[in-house]
């Protein structure tokens, strides 16, 4: 039996749309995989009554058919599904470690990210890479169709999850389809900035970098208090504020001084949309980890 804790994530970080992530230090998935004659799910944990435990409709399913590995695969699940947060991926992803180890594969962590992806089409109908890839290898990750770029940052964070429930596909059905070239230069300049301050391991410049003026607008039209909870981390001291993923969640950027003030803002002006939420005071964190 192979153990494996992996992180949840954040994708898009707003300039990054399907390329930028980062491993979040917390929440994580649990997952146990043991050898078998054909695989069988078994979930518990947050929100797993909302879980199919159908290898056809678990992200964890379609890995194990990707690597050949059938497995009985045991997901104790820490992040909620539908968050914003990778949940879905951060199954796939130590899933995609944990079957690898135990079948003595040898692939390497970036050739595993593909693989973790097969998971994700599952559930949003697209292959895209962006939470599998930091779930899988730490830190803030460029996923390209051609391979996955990783650096090591260590950010200081907030993500604040409300108890409101987005899916990726209904997310990914309000993206335009194209967009002006103004806003098209703005979000390259931002992604350039953002990166930069992340080789730099700078809050300031990634903050600057995560504005976007394409995907974020209508996303955030699904999310009630918003603009609201937005305003009042960046009058708290957050250096870049935007929705974490798909949504619902939002993630803060900021210097570790102000990130109890900000967690505190973001929980208090979504209770004066009339929505709970739960804050997760955290940092740039590292990849799946194995246990024997
Ligand atoms: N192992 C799994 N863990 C979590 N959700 C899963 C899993 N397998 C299938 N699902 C399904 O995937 C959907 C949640 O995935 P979705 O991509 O919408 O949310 P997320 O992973 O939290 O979001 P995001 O990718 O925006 O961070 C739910 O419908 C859930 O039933
Ligand atoms: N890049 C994806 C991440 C969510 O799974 C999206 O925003 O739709």
């Amino acid at each position: 039996m192979v153990t494996v804790r992996a992180p949840a994530t954040s994708a898009n970080l707003g300039s990054g749309f399907d390329v930028f992530g980062a491993a979040l230090g917390r929440p994580a998935d649990i997952v146990r995989v043991e050898k078998a004659d054909r695989t069988t799910i078994d979930v518990t944990g947050v929100g797993s009554q909302y879980i199919p435990e159908d290898p056809e409709k678990n992200t964890v399913g379609a890995v194990a058919e990707a690597l050949e590995a059938p497995a009985h695969i045991e997901i104790d699940k820490g992040v909620r599904p539908a968050s914003g947060l990778g949940s879905s991926a951060a199954s796939a992803a130590a899933a995609a470690v944990g079957l690898n180890e135990l079948y003595d594969r040898g692939l390497s962590r970036e050739a595993l990210v593909p693989i973790a992806a097969e998971g994700e089409a599952v559930v949003s109908g697209a292959a895209h890479a962006d939470n599998v890839a930091p779930s899988i290898m730490g830190g803030f990750t460029i996923a390209r169709s051609d391979g996955v770029t990783a650096v090591d940052a260590s950010i200081p964070l907030v993500t604040c999850l409300p108890e409101v429930v987005v899916s990726t596909r209904d997310a990914r059905g309000v993206v335009p389809d194209g967009a002006h070239m103004e806003d098209v230069v703005e979000v390259v300049g931002n992604a350039a900035t953002l990166a930069v301050g992340m080789a730099r391991d700078d809050p300031g410049l990634v903050g600057r970098g995560m504005d976007d003026s394409i995907v974020t607008p209508a996303r955030a039209e699904l999310i009630a208090g918003y603009e609201a909870v937005r305003s009042a981390a960046f009058d708290a001291g957050a250096t870049g504020v935007t929705i974490s993923g798909a949504g619902p969640a939002v993630i803060a950027a900021c210097h570790e001084r102000d990130r109890q003030t900000i967690a505190g803002t973001m929980l208090d002006a979504f209770e004066d949309a009339g929505v709970d939420a739960r804050a997760y005071q955290t940092r740039i964190g590292r990849g799946a980890e194995v246990f024997e």
